[in-house]
């Protein structure tokens, strides 16, 4: 996200820089006093000062030295970022919903140099408007009308890379056929001119019969050898790229899949590699052969006879401008398509996995109804992409083909005047119906080009986003003791929302810590800062005095346990969801930590024991025994720290017995991070930690938290009474 947009230099003479005062952010503001849509108006930040540009002059100057704290407060719609200036709350700017997160970033680098830091912040976050054409960004990095100029040849080169031996291959075999399909007619004339006008007798026949034979069983052979190549290079192209997105959808981060619906990336990994691999098998195995055999037609058609060729070619004009014309709409209507099939795929990708709910509430009518509307809205910018081919293709072939009867008809007249042989004729009409044939094929080129330009950019959109990749140099593999350090760690999943603030607490290795808040203040966004899954926007986490983002990840993660409250299975053996977390365990060390989880019993009891089948999600295991694997595979690792989200939440006595004599015997010794939403089962924390509009409200052991009688005592005697 653009933090430093470019001003006009009359705009930079107005700022009047000092000399040791550096331009620190440049953003726009779009609404003004009045409550009006506004433009060209900036709010402008130095390392001194605070500027408001409201079009025509600066009409506000803050000098940083007297702000005390920098923040936006987001309104319906919009927002407005306010300094408190000498002790006075400023309202700065207001801008519309769309500068939301920029303004975030703003207020948030003010205050940096308000703290007297001089830290520029950057933003990573993606634009959600266009900043060329204004418009909204649909689900993908770059505006698709505005990137698609000039941007499909190089992506489809990209692709295309790797695999240049095989284009090659492809390439060859197409200039065999076009060779040989171009000989074709010039045989023919000979034939009509040599042999049927009386000048040879059959033996010079069946030489001009056989070698026609002969051409037209090898342009059998090599089509065969070319599809054969083309398919096999489609399919490993699709396979490749469905491999690449999979790899890709590992290694971005977790706020980004959360953002996407899971039916839109499925669907790119599903239908966007289809079409590139039907565009392999379909197109472009004919594509260069048609190109070639298209340039050759019209010379030979030039040798032959100028005025004719001249004459046939009359419409192409009118075609070229008619395929310009209307690619704009073509475009639009298939990413059209491609948006409504993805909403299809996330609908019936929700349904199914949401099941259980949708039967156990009877909502299957509301759900069918639901799916019906998505369903037919596909259906129908289906239906209205393929009336705009079945008009758009129809007319192009018409036009060509009206070259044909321009061709007879004056092509006839110079043969009665002599001026062309019926052979020639024959010949000219031969490359004339080979044009048309071609031009035919081409006219389904621009359909096939937009499949392929909108397939290839909702890959592209995945692959080229960026990644985390850590710096090797950097980072190490560190041996992790337990002592977990937050230093004015701030997270917010939407940078103009924080949902912890400022997060100060160091836990001494082997302490176990006991978090607790209402619901939705931020206890799992705590540990899901502390298992990596997000980064912290200020301050650091320190693992032993280390920042967490100089430590290994896969080093990291090797040392935590988790055991959340939902444990998710995968589709696979039991023995192979407690190695998950441990690939390389041997049978004897399953069993072993199966033992201490307390799972090894109901695991036994199963049809298949270790090697029970468990299918998706795990279903057809309890709560309780779901969450004892989840502890067995915690155990496998042996972890230094463990992160227990409400792991004995909704299970009944005996299975909640169960897990918490399996749990002492995991955390024993360990750092342990446990939330829970009953305080009873918290009984062994060494300190409780109370969160509380978005900060550390209390902490201590749970006497001295009864003692103060706060928000936790206030939850205490709520649960106990
Ligand atoms: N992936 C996400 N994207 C955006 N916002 C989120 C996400 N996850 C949580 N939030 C928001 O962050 C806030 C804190 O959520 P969090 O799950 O950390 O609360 P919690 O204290 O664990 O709640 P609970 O006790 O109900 O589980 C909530 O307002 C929630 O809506």
């Amino acid at each position: 996200m653009n933090l430093k947009f470019e001003l006009a230099n009359d705009i930079k003479d107005k700022i009047k820089l000092t000399k040791d005062e550096r331009l620190y952010y440049v953003v726009p503001y779009d609404i003004n006093e009045n409550a009006n849509w506004n433009n060209k108006s900036y709010l402008i930040v130095t390392t001194k000062r605070i500027l408001v540009y409201d079009g025509e002059k600066i009409s506000a100057s803050y000098n940083i030295s007297d702000c005390k704290k920098a923040y936006t407060k987001s309104q319906v719609g919009c927002g407005m970022l306010v300094v408190n200036h000498k002790g006075v709350e400023k309202h700065v700017v207001s801008y519309s919903a769309k500068h939301l997160s920029r303004y975030a970033y703003i207020s948030r680098g003010i205050n940096i140099l308000i703290s007297g830091r001089f830290e520029e912040v950057e933003s990573h976050e993606y634009e959600k408007t266009c900043p060329i054409c204004g418009r909204a960004i649909p689900g993908t990095k770059t505006c698709p009308k505005c990137s698609k100029q000039g941007g499909f040849l190089k992506a489809f080169l990209r692709m295309a890379k790797p695999y240049k031996m095989d284009f090659l291959k492809i390439f060859m075999l197409m200039v065999l056929v076009a060779i040989t399909t171009l000989l074709n007619p010039e045989i023919q004339k000979h034939l009509i001119n040599d042999v049927l006008k009386g000048n040879g007798g059959m033996k010079k026949a069946l030489v001009y019969l056989g070698v026609m034979f002969s051409l037209s069983v090898s342009i059998v052979i090599i089509n065969i050898l070319k599809s054969n190549g083309s398919t096999k290079l489609g399919a490993k192209i699709a396979a490749d790229l469905r491999l690449k997105l999979f790899k890709k959808y590992q290694e971005l981060p977790i706020s980004f899949i959360n953002e996407r619906r899971p039916g839109e990336l499925l669907d790119r990994i599903t239908q966007d590699t289809k079409f590139i691999r039907e565009f392999m098998e379909d197109v472009f195995c004919n594509l260069f052969a048609i190109l070639f055999i298209f340039i050759w037609d019209v010379i030979f058609m030039l040798v032959l006879n100028v005025k004719l060729a001249l004459l046939t070619f009359i419409f192409v004009p009118v075609v070229v401008v008619m395929i310009i014309g209307f690619r704009d709409t073509a475009y639009r209507i298939f990413h059209l398509q491609r948006r409504k099939s993805d909403d299809v795929s996330s609908d019936l990708q929700d349904v199914i996995s949401g099941m259980r709910v949708v039967k156990t509430y009877g909502k299957e009518e509301i759900e069918a109804e639901r799916f019906k509307h998505l369903s037919s809205e596909f259906a129908n910018t289906q239906r209205k992409n393929e009336q705009f081919w079945a008009i758009f293709q129809p007319i192009i072939s018409f036009l060509m083909g009206m070259g044909v009867v321009i061709v007879v008809y004056f092509g006839g007249n110079d043969v009665f005047a002599g001026k062309m042989s019926p052979g020639e004729l024959y010949q000219f009409i031969a490359y004339t119906l080979l044009l048309f044939q071609y031009i035919n094929w081409m006219s389904w080129m621009p359909r096939q080009l937009t499949m392929l330009t909108s397939s290839l950019e909702r890959i592209n959109d995945i692959l080229t986003q960026d990644v985390y990749v850590e710096d090797e140099s950097k980072v190490k593999d560190v041996a992790i003791k337990g002592e977990v350090t937050f230093d004015h760690a701030t997270f917010g999943y939407k940078s103009y929302q924080p949902v912890l603030e400022d997060i100060n607490v160091t836990i001494k290795p082997g302490e176990m810590i006991g978090i607790v808040g209402a619901s939705g203040t931020g206890k799992s966004t705590l540990i899901n800062l502390l298992m990596g899954l997000y980064e912290v926007d200020d301050g650091r986490i320190l693992i032993d005095g280390i920042d967490m983002k100089d430590i290994k990840k896969k080093s990291y993660h090797s040392q935590i346990g988790v055991v959340l409250q939902e444990t998710f299975l995968f589709s696979g053996t039991i023995i192979d969801n407690i190695r998950f977390s441990k690939p390389d365990a041997t049978y004897d060390e399953i069993v072993k930590a199966a033992k201490m989880a307390n799972a090894h019993e109901f695991i036994c009891k199963t049809p298949d024991g270790y090697n029970t089948y468990v299918g998706e999600k795990g279903y057809s295991l309890s709560g309780g025994e779901r969450q004892r694997i989840a502890i067995a595979r915690a155990i496998l690792t042996n972890p230094r720290l463990l992160i227990l989200d409400e792991a004995t939440a909704s299970l009944d006595t005996e299975s909640e017995f169960m897990i918490q004599k399996a749990l002492e015997r995991l955390t024993n010794g360990k750092t342990t991070f446990a939330i829970a939403h009953r305080l009873s089962t918290l009984k062994a924390a060494n300190r409780i930690m109370v969160i509380d509009g978005h900060r550390i409200a209390e902490i201590g052991t749970h006497e001295e938290l009864l003692m103060n009688k706060g928000i936790y005592y206030n939850l205490y005697k709520a649960q106990v009474s």
